[in-house]
């Protein structure tokens, strides 16, 4: 076998010591590559160098069977006595040079990486995969190195683009996250991993067979899904505004006919009217916080909604974006005045690397501070100022960074998928005369991508092949849907003879969301392309 011929997707790191009690080790091997493990990696901490050499014997007499490689950790004095196919070093290991020179040519060398910085140098050493990492907290080895999330894998994949090295990310990965792992970690250049090492998912299981095949069905099924946003913009003809009309009125008859729960986790200044306004355009709220239920409630719910503008409950926030992943369920992001403090900011990349946002939503003091950008400032949660110079190129570009549908809101409001951009000039000055006005916009996004999501997957036949998709329906689309219902709404109310200021128009836009109709959004949208 020559190096090129390495299938990375599913690559097994096996620990003799993970095994459950009464698992033989070559009887949970064989379960796995018949699960579909495409490469082996034989770590072994402790053993004494005969026992070590044995056991990797072992391993290739059984994987040559299902013509899986076998690569060595560390040790090239065993790899060389049993005709390993590849050696994977650590970053205190032997410098990859040496290695190559001991081993015969066609033997592949993987080196760990933790920084972009590690990869430059394995790049350098002519190091023929890296395994990137550490993605999460693990439980089966110390982690030495702070968690990069996938948002940090992606930053070392794009120092990859141009060379034929391969990639696969490392620690903690399992058959619940592995989507949002290769989904998340896509570099804004577009370069994507070439596959995942899982150990203690498939190691420590009782049935092997079954861990590896959930993980082996979602990631090939992600290798094979074309659509690499959560947009349907690339897929099919580029959008156009009548077109986007359309869909964001049948987005809003499908929360009337599902009534989808959404799930809100928000500031305590808007819980009231965030709920009323969700109740209002046809959908059902629960604004729940405690950790101990997100597990359950995020497999009823048909959105998330995650405001942190009073954050009394990051844990809850954490669980139930992890959860909502699981689902396969967007989640809607609004890190309310995050540039206010270090607090917040640590906050919102904690979030932002433990689960895949299907939407970020801010003023433009708020995505400055995410995009660490300092050309608008932020009086707490108040943007400052006139904006950003060029808000498409901003918003594309953060999209592409946070692999997900941006809206930057403000006198006109802004949405990318990191290709399309929509400029939206609907709304009315007492929107900024009244608090919460931007969470209710979050609000109503999240209830229209719990409607397309909930359409989308009624959509499907029960027995569909997985399409490896985090989640369906058009995001894009169902974003403008909630920006278009509050602005145009108020727009409505505003114009009200009962409307005398700021007191009486949160009523009457509450109203107006109740009475807004496909209808409305269709004739009055003030959408262009950019
Ligand atoms: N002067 C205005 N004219 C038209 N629309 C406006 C105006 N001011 C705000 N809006 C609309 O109000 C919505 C909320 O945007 P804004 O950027 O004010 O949110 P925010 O600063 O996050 O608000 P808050 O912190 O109070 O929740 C947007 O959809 C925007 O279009
Ligand atoms: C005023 C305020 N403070 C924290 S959240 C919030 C609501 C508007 O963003």
């Amino acid at each position: 076998m020559t190096k090129k011929e390495f299938d990375y997707s599913l690559y097994l790191v096996t620990g003799r010591d993970l095994l459950p009690p009464a698992k033989d080790y070559l009887e949970s091997l064989e379960e796995a590559l018949k699960g579909g493990v495409t490469l082996v990696q034989v770590r072994e901490k402790t053993a004494d160098t005969g026992e070590i050499l044995d056991v990797a014997r072992k391993t290739k007499e059984l994987c040559d069977k299902y013509d899986v490689p076998v690569i060595i950790d560390d040790r090239i004095d065993i790899a060389l006595a049993m005709g390993a196919d590849g050696v994977h070093l650590g970053q205190t290991d032997m410098p990859v040079p040496i290695a190559r020179a001991l081993l015969p040519p066609d033997t592949v060398i993987g080196k760990t990486c933790n920084t972009p910085e590690h990869v430059r140098v394995a790049i350098s050493e002519g190091a023929d995969y890296v395994g990137v990492g550490p993605v999460r907290g693990t439980q089966t080895k110390k982690v030495k190195h702070p968690v990069v999330g996938p948002r940090g894998i992606g930053e070392m994949l794009q120092v990859l683009d141009g060379t034929d090295v391969k990639a696969v990310a490392i620690a903690g990965i399992n058959s619940t996250n592995v989507l949002h792992c290769l989904w998340g970690s896509v570099s804004p250049t577009g370069h994507q991993l070439d596959g995942v090492a899982v150990v203690s998912d498939i190691m420590a299981s009782q049935d092997p067979y079954a861990s590896s095949k959930r993980l082996s069905d979602a990631i090939k099924a992600f290798y094979r899904s074309p659509l690499r946003t959560f947009s349907q913009g690339l897929s099919t003809a580029p959008y156009k505004v009548e077109g986007i009309k359309t869909a964001v009125g049948s987005i809003l008859r499908s929360v009337k006919q599902f009534s989808p729960l959404v799930h809100q986790i928000t500031n305590n200044v808007v819980t009231n009217q965030s709920a009323n306004a969700t109740l209002a355009l046809g959908a059902s709220p629960i604004m729940a916080t405690a950790p101990e239920e997100m597990a359950d409630l995020s497999k009823v719910t048909g959105a998330l909604l995650v405001n942190f503008g009073t954050i009394q409950n990051l844990d809850g926030m954490l669980e139930a974006g992890r959860n909502t992943n699981i689902n396969r369920k967007p989640i809607v992001f609004d890190p309310v005045g995050v540039g206010a403090t270090a607090y917040r900011r640590e906050s919102a990349q904690g979030l932002l690397s433990a689960w895949q946002a299907t939407v970020l939503k801010g003023n433009a003091g708020e995505l400055a501070a995410i995009a660490n950008s300092s050309e608008v400032q932020a009086k707490g949660v108040d943007s400052l100022g006139q904006g950003f110079a060029d808000p498409a190129s901003f918003v594309r570009k953060l999209a592409r960074q946070h692999r997900c549908i941006v809206v930057l809101t403000g006198v006109t409001d802004w949405v990318s998928d990191g290709h399309a951009v929509a400029r939206l000039s609907n709304g009315h000055a007492l929107l900024g005369e009244i608090t919460g006005s931007g969470c209710m916009v979050g609000t109503a996004v999240a209830t229209f991508c719990a409607g397309a999501s909930t359409a989308a997957a009624a959509g499907r036949a029960a027995d569909a092949e997985d399409d490896g998709m985090l989640v369906r329906g058009d995001m894009f689309v169902a974003a403008i849907g909630g920006v278009l219902a509050i602005t145009i709404a108020a727009e409505i109310a505003a114009a009200r003879e009962d409307v005398k200021g700021s007191g009486t128009f949160l009523p009457a836009l509450i109203d107006e969301l109740g009475k807004l109709t496909a209808e409305d959004l269709a004739s009055r949208a003030n959408i262009a392309l950019v």
